[in-house]
């Protein structure tokens, strides 16, 4: 696909070097044509390439005309609109299988707004050069699939102007459409459901993360971005709770279930509420669930809602089967207690973040109309003593579970994690095999050194004092050695428990209600 090129060669003699495609060839033709050229000549020449831009336009309308008579009568087609759920697969269904297979010419370079995995690497060797993205240009492809000829086609005046967008990620955002040679578009759906599986097996490796998209009116979701499945045994909490919640969704998601609530006429629907103080695992532990049940997540900040009508279209395009995960519930207004608060407490909204959308609001969409069958909604807070008792009621909340400080179990789990070997990962933090000092061959006997070094480090750890977030920062800071990191640790928690670290130091935001 790339072209080479002649680096040595300045830009005043390149195209006289006979190596580059085509320009020996031109220059003998040119030559020769030169070589007997006289003013008759000359004169039909300027004549013909005056003419050509009037013979180009006449041949490009007429194929426009040609090929709208092609489409009407002899081709089958499907429009995908731009923001659908179905643009994504299908697009990169084209991008992986049939634009990448071609010798693509013209791309757009962009500099990657995410890192990945060669960021990582950049990071790592302390250089500050950002990964480029070169993304194809094309407006119509054509390609044989299943014994089909398809014609794919969008708007490469609208992809143009999104790629000025730097969270747009050169997939989909435009619509397309897709036509095939026949009268039947049953060649194009099967096609979309060969994406659709293409995604789908994709997807088992990531969660797909979707957030409120203000472009537009009113609400809706865009994709935030593809995580890689977190694991469930990477966020420590009490394992008997952990069981339970895991127990109690399994049982939901499960067919018999959805008929049972369908036969009673019972909304289909299950809330929990995650509580517990900053850094414990709330977000994490959403993102787990969703990865080891398969479902999508749509991530709603409550203070940044602006209206309950943006809450209220937001759930409407929510689909039915996902997680939907409310942050922050606690900064939502209780329409009963606002003005009585502000009464009494001309401050109190400057205490905490608050939401401008209302609890009347939240209950409505949680239970109205709007509300889709089969989701799951996960409430977080940091203050549940704070919330209304109608919002965590049975059937609102059907379960609660708490996330506290790290106890010496989950802090030896942890250990254990941070510095278990990854072969895939040539940045990844060493085993006592990569530690001179305790140098090991025998993995038994290595598995049982790191054994010892989690138990010793886990005795040094207070027992619920921490938080978890706390103790991944410790390690951050002592990735290289694991006896290191036992030495550490009595000091940094020494530290960290002398440090005042109440609730004032944190900066109040003013939601402008005041
Ligand atoms: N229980 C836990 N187990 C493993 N890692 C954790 C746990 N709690 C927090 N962490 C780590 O700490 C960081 C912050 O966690 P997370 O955002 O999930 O906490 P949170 O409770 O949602 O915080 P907040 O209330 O501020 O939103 C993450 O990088 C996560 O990996």
């Amino acid at each position: 696909m790339a072209r080479p090129f002649h680096v040595g060669i300045g830009p005043a003699h390149w195209l006289l070097d006979p190596s580059v495609y085509g320009v020996g060839f031109m220059r003998e033709v040119v030559g020769r044509w030169a070589s007997d050229l006289d003013i008759t000549r000359l004169g039909s020449l300027i004549a013909c390439v005056s003419a050509a831009p009037a013979v180009w336009r006449f041949l490009r309308g007429a194929w426009h005309d040609v090929y709208g008579w092609i489409r009407q009568f002899f081709l089958a087609s499907v429009t995908v609109p731009a923001k659908d759920p179905l643009n994504t697969p299908v697009h990169v269904w084209v991008l992986d299988n049939v634009i990448k297979t071609r010798s693509i010419r013209s791309f757009t370079a962009r500099t990657k707004a995410r890192a990945g995995a060669a960021a990582d690497k950049a990071a790592h060797l302390k250089k500050s050069r950002r990964e480029v993205d070169y993304v194809p240009h094309f407006e119509t492809t054509w390609f044989w699939h299943s014994g089909s000829l398809f014609v794919f086609t969008r708007s490469l005046a609208r992809f143009k102007s999104l790629m000025m967008d730097p969270g747009y990620d050169g997939i989909s955002g435009e619509e397309f459409t897709i036509s095939c040679l026949g009268w039947s578009t049953e060649p194009i759906r099967r096609l979309i459901q060969t994406c659709q599986e293409d995604a789908d097996n994709q997807a088992q490796y990531f969660v797909l993360i979707y957030t409120p998209d203000s472009s537009y009116y009113g609400g809706g979701w865009k994709l935030k971005m593809r995580k890689p499945i977190r694991r469930l045994d990477t966020v420590h909490f009490d394992d008997g709770v952990k069981q339970d919640l895991l127990a109690d969704i399994r049982k939901y998601l499960d067919p018999k279930t959805k008929r049972w609530y369908q036969t009673r006429n019972m909304p289909y629907r299950r809330g929990y509420l995650f509580h517990g103080p900053p850094g414990t695992g709330k977000s994490s532990l959403c993102a787990a669930l969703a990865g080891e049940f398969g479902l999508d997540l749509y991530e709603l900040k409550i203070p940044s809602i602006k209206t309950d009508e943006n809450l209220e279209s937001m759930f409407m395009t929510i689909p039915p089967q996902c997680i939907v995960l409310l942050e922050d519930i606690d900064a939502i207004w209780a329409d009963r207690d606002v003005n009585a608060e502000k009464v009494t407490n001309p401050t109190a909204n400057k205490r905490h973040i608050r939401s401008s959308c209302t609890l009347s609001g939240l209950l409505n969409v949680l239970d109205g109309v709007g509300s889709q069958e089969g989701r799951i909604v996960i409430m977080t807070t940091n203050k549940p003593e704070q919330l209304d008792s109608a919002l965590v009621r049975p059937g609102r909340v059907d379960m609660k579970v708490h996330l506290g400080y790290i106890n010496r179990t989950s802090a030896e789990q942890m250990f254990l994690r941070m510095f278990a070997p990854d072969l895939d990962n040539p940045f990844a933090a060493p085993s006592p095999d990569n530690d001179e000092s305790v140098l090991e061959k025998d993995p038994q006997r290595d598995a049982e050194l790191m054994g010892r070094l989690a138990s010793q480090f886990s005795m040094q750890i207070p027992e619920e004092a921490l938080t978890p977030s706390q103790l991944q920062g410790f390690f951050q800071l002592n990735l290289d050695s694991p006896i290191d990191a036992v030495s550490k640790i009595s000091g940094w928690v020494e530290k960290q428990m002398s440090s005042s670290s109440s609730d004032d130091d944190v900066e109040i935001v003013d939601d402008g209600k005041s």
